[in-house]
């Protein structure tokens, strides 16, 4: 597989990988391992600790009794990158969180190769530690402590124990380098190390994306590539709006992105675009009314894209869409099926009404409600929900070659089967 592509640098962006010739999309360019990989804290009680898969029957480690496995198989595959985790779990009484268990998974990673940690494959990754912030350089100070004890009780040598300026600096490269784990229904439920993948830079506009199976991750073309051409993943959710994206960016990864979605102020338009008011021969009108310089306010006398004045004001189509999220959460909470239904209803009908097909907003409560509607088995009204995903954003992001648009067709099938 890597003989399709090779590592190179530039100046501005460090390595990066491209095509050694032409592929077509669909090409499965890397498969791997991961380094270092933990459950995430949320999940350790519902999911094996080895392979990640969620299961009811899980068995309870005997020594620990924190984390589980689904069987003994499971758990003697484990045995080997649980043992140190296992002592320091029953020295602590606790289950270290994610960022901190990552870190410790490296580390005992690398001991069993009997290296240091940053003499291992972990030790090429880049780390933006001179970046950050003191505040940021200072929060991290009482877990890099943290990790040291953790390490000290899992009885590894010191020798391979990190100093307090080495875990920090871990825990930075942890910032910019690690994969969350998804299952195939795209939940999170673990964090993973692939130094080889962290070669990807980033594009919010990708011509590659990554799945996993279980904790493999396995990375796909989903554009034509040529000669050359540099591969790029996304490090966000490309589904929100350009300043929502730079601003994740520059914070977690520390630079200003400049691909050609975050260069195409029309793409964000429809991101946050409102849906025409106008009836037209007895139907609402589809078209755009787009977003405005930022302030999301239309005026009286905007214009869609089809030339229609607008009667009502951008003031009040935005409080109307920021209350639609609240009554998501109320709707979440609600445990009386019809009464859930009725608010998914209200929510999907206020936001067909005024949010356009593609803006984020309206995927979003498209897919909170279609999840609500699944929890209370209305498959009927899941579907109903659920289309205005499908036929949405996610169809014209990547070509349509969005995994997030699988996992709803998915859901759109099992809804048409009835469960
Ligand atoms: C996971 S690393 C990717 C590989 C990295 N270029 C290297 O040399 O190791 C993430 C870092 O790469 C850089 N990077 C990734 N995508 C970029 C982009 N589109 N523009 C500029 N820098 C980028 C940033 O410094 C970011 O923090």
């Amino acid at each position: 597989m890597s003989s399709n592509w090779e590592v190179s640098t530039t100046s501005h962006k460090g390595r990066y990988i491209r095509a050694k010739l032409p592929l077509t999309r669909g090409t499965l360019v890397l498969k791997s391992d991961p380094f270092a990989y933990t459950v995430t804290n949320k999940q350790k009680a519902l999911r094996c600790s080895a392979c990640l898969k969620a299961s009811e029957g899980l068995r309870g480690c005997g020594r620990c009794k924190k984390l589980y496995f689904c069987n003994s198989q499971c758990q003697r595959r484990a045995w080997p990158r649980h043992k140190q985790e296992c002592k320091a779990i029953c020295a602590s009484q606790k289950v270290a969180l994610d960022a901190m268990s990552i870190v410790c998974h490296a580390v005992w990673r690398a001991a069993a190769d009997k290296k240091t940690l940053f003499d291992s494959d972990f030790g090429v990754l880049q780390s933006n530690r001179r970046l950050q912030s003191t505040d940021d350089d200072v929060a991290q100070a009482p877990t890099a402590m943290l990790i040291r004890t953790y390490l000290e009780s899992s009885g590894i040598e010191a020798s391979q124990i990190p100093s307090i300026g080495d875990a920090m600096n871990a825990l930075s490269v942890i910032k910019t380098n690690s994969f969350t784990i998804l299952d195939d229904e795209m939940m999170e439920c673990g964090v993973g190390i692939y130094p080889l993948a962290s070669n990807f830079n980033h594009s919010c506009d990708p011509n590659v994306v990554i799945t996993f199976n279980g904790f493999e991750l396995q990375a796909r073309l989903i554009r034509n590539v040529h000669t050359g051409d540099e591969m790029t993943i996304s490090y966000i959710d490309n589904a929100k709006p350009r300043e929502e994206r730079r601003n994740q960016l520059r914070k977690q990864y520390y630079f200003n992105c400049d691909c050609s979605l975050c260069g195409d102020t029309q793409m964000d338009d429809t991101h946050l675009a409102f849906r025409c008011q106008q009836r037209v021969g007895g139907n609402q009108c589809d078209a755009m009314v787009p977003f405005d310089d930022g302030k999301q306010l239309v005026g009286d006398d905007a214009l869609c894209s089809q030339g229609h004045v607008q009667s009502i004001t951008g003031d009040r189509m935005n409080s109307t869409a920021q209350h639609l999220d609240d009554k998501i959460t109320e709707a979440k909470s609600v445990s009386e099926s019809d009464r859930a239904i009725q608010m998914c209803d209200e929510v999907m009908c206020t936001g067909r009404k005024i949010l356009f097909k593609y803006n984020t907003q309206l995927t979003a409560i498209s897919s909170a409600t279609c999840d609500i509607a699944i929890n209370h088995g209305r498959f009927d009204k899941a579907y109903d929900y659920g289309m205005d995903g499908t036929r949405g954003l996610y169809r014209i992001l990547s070509d349509g070659f969005d995994p997030r648009l699988g996992i709803q067709e998915k859901g759109r099938g099992i809804c048409e089967r009835g469960g």
